[in-house]
């Protein structure tokens, strides 16, 4: 095909067209094989099934969200008193988040780049969305955005870049909006991955005396075939109608999937967290070194851990790529509609997904070798 078709209107679209190719390096979900630890809990779902059937919900969702934040150093998240409400995806808490902002202001300065559902979900809620390079952020003073948006949304670590807020960014980020009392909004989906986003943002947040959310996923981290939380988090004096809007959209999420997570966050706890970093870095390198030596590619996010990587291809089209690499069954995500505000700053780069195993990531890397080499 000369291309990919009208119909691809965001990144999903793109990342449907890759479902059933077992060469499918698009979406950021986790597909790598099961480490042996996790194939023993899937070997234990009988049991977690009734052990979440018997014991009161409350009971399975704390300790669920304990074992998570716990994992990844969220010691003072407000897991005691009801603002840890529990979806059925991270995108299902941020359409509660944007119903809610939408009712309270009419623009929302946002991360740029970043994933394409962030701004689609908060524009199609009537907001107005203001760009914001993600190196400014709690790095500038940033008063030419601050003064004319209600709420300030952050992806850390981001989608694609893999750049993550630093605690100190985090904070200096949280100051300014408490000064101008703004709600501080963050996608924590990649936190998982890297080390530097495990100091404890509960506790900055807190501290700041501003108004925040948070959205925490569990899916990208495990091969759990989706089964997954996305957590919506709010500090106690945010003043939106977040827990009205929840109740709209559900009564909660099912305790077998809270079992579910509770054991994979527990295996993580005990070395599976550290494996799966170990992981992670080793396909990184299979990438790197596979595509080493084409002429005129590079990497743009040498410093990012998280599961996926970006790919420079020069002058060449990462559209006429993508579509040169679907004849050979291989699947990778052009990168303009992650520059959502600005889509040809993404024209020439391309992300490729590393939670995969290392036989098709590896077979799928050497398709875009040959695919870059002929161009
Ligand atoms: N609700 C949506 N659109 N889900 C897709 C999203 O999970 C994929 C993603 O975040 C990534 O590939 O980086």
């Amino acid at each position: 095909p000369a291309g990919p078709g009208p119909d691809v209107g965001n990144l999903t679209q793109f990342e449907y067209l890759a479902l059933n190719s077992p060469l499918n390096i698009a979406d950021a979900h986790a597909r790598q094989e099961l480490t042996a630890g996790q194939a023993r809990i899937i070997d234990d779902l009988p049991n977690l099934f009734l052990k979440a059937a018997e014991l009161p919900v409350e009971e399975v969702e704390r300790e669920a969200h304990r074992a998570y934040f716990g994992l990844l150093g969220q010691h003072s998240y407000p897991g005691d008193d009801g603002r840890v409400l529990a979806c059925y995806s991270s995108s299902v808490a941020m359409e509660i988040l944007a119903r809610s902002l939408a009712g309270a202001m009419s623009s929302v300065a946002l991360i740029h780049p970043t994933f394409d559902n962030i701004p689609d979900i908060l524009r199609g809620v009537g907001l107005d969305l203001v760009p914001v390079a993600e190196e400014r952020l709690g790095e500038d003073d940033l008063d030419d955005v601050l003064g004319s948006v209600g709420c300030v949304f952050v992806t850390t670590p981001n989608n694609p870049t893999g750049r993550v807020l630093s605690e100190e960014g985090l904070s200096r980020l949280a100051g300014q909006c408490a000064e101008r009392d703004l709600v501080l909004a963050l996608d924590t989906s990649f936190r998982g991955f890297d080390p530097a986003g495990h100091y404890d943002h509960y506790r900055v947040l807190r501290d700041s005396g501003c108004r925040w959310v948070v959205i925490e996923d569990t899916g990208k981290l495990w091969p759990t075939l989706d089964l997954k939380v996305g957590w919506l988090v709010t500090a106690a004096d945010l003043g939106l109608p977040v827990a009205k809007i929840y109740s709209d959209i559900l009564l909660g999420v099912s305790p077998m999937v809270l079992a579910l997570v509770q054991r994979f966050s527990e295996d993580a706890a005990d070395g599976g967290l550290a494996d799966l970093h170990r992981f992670v870095a080793e396909n990184r390198a299979v990438v790197r070194e596979g595509l080493a030596g084409v002429p005129g590619i590079h990497f743009p996010d040498p410093h990012s851990r998280a599961s996926v990587e970006r790919v420079h291809v020069g002058a060449r089209s990462a559209l006429e790529v993508w579509s040169s690499l679907r004849d050979h069954n291989v699947y990778v995500l052009p990168c303009q509609k992650f520059h959502w505000a600005n889509p040809p700053e993404g024209n020439s780069t391309l992300r490729i997904a590393l939670a995969r195993s290392a036989a098709p990531l590896g077979e799928a890397t050497r398709a875009l070798r040959s695919v870059l080499l002929a161009r």
